[in-house]
């Protein structure tokens, strides 16, 4: 098993890159549609379906396999020998990092299901604020993964 993991690890290294583009992207630009979605739409109007249908094809069809890709390739990665060297910081401030980011799409999941019953509850401004959280944790597991501190 060590050695076709150690065989595979430019390509599950690539997929995982890829996958992590695709999920940031979702986690970027879901927040973006909430904020709109607060400040521009009337609750039960034609605008108001128009977005819950973007927002959970975005989580559905985007996300939500972007995660778990990004998730399976990543442990593929931990678990091919010599990568990674737990008596370093590194892997437990990336792992902060991905676990954050994670809490982050699922807090997501929830706002959008209340979007979908007309329940949210959340300001524009409390959107445009939580949408900065992934370019945190983002800074976190970048610098951790290639400085390696
Ligand atoms: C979801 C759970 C995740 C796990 C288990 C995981 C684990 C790993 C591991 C073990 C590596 C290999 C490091 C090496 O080759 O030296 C890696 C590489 C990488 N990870 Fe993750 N990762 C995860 C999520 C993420 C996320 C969310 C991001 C970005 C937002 C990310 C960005 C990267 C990048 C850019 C690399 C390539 C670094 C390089 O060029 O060596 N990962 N990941």
């Amino acid at each position: 098993m060590g050695d076709l993991l150690a065989n595979l690890y430019p390509w599950t290294k690539a997929m995982h890159v890829v996958s992590v583009i695709a999920w940031m992207a979702g986690l970027f630009y879901l927040p973006r549609l909430f904020v709109y979605h607060a400040e521009r739409v009337a609750v039960g109007s034609e605008g108001d379906k128009l977005f819950q249908e973007m927002e959970r094809k975005l989580l559905r069809l985007i996300m939500n396999p972007a995660m778990i890709a990004t998730w399976v390739f990543g442990l593929m990665l931990v678990f091919t020998p010599g990568i990674v060297d737990w008596s370093e910081v590194w892997p437990w401030t990336k792992a902060a990092g991905v676990l954050g980011m994670t809490w982050f799409h699922h807090w997501l999941g929830y706002r959008r299901k209340e979007f979908a019953s007309g329940a949210n509850t959340r300001s524009g401004r409390t959107y445009r604020i939580m949408n900065e959280l992934p370019t945190l944790f983002l800074l976190v597991i970048v610098f951790s993964v290639i400085v390696k501190f």
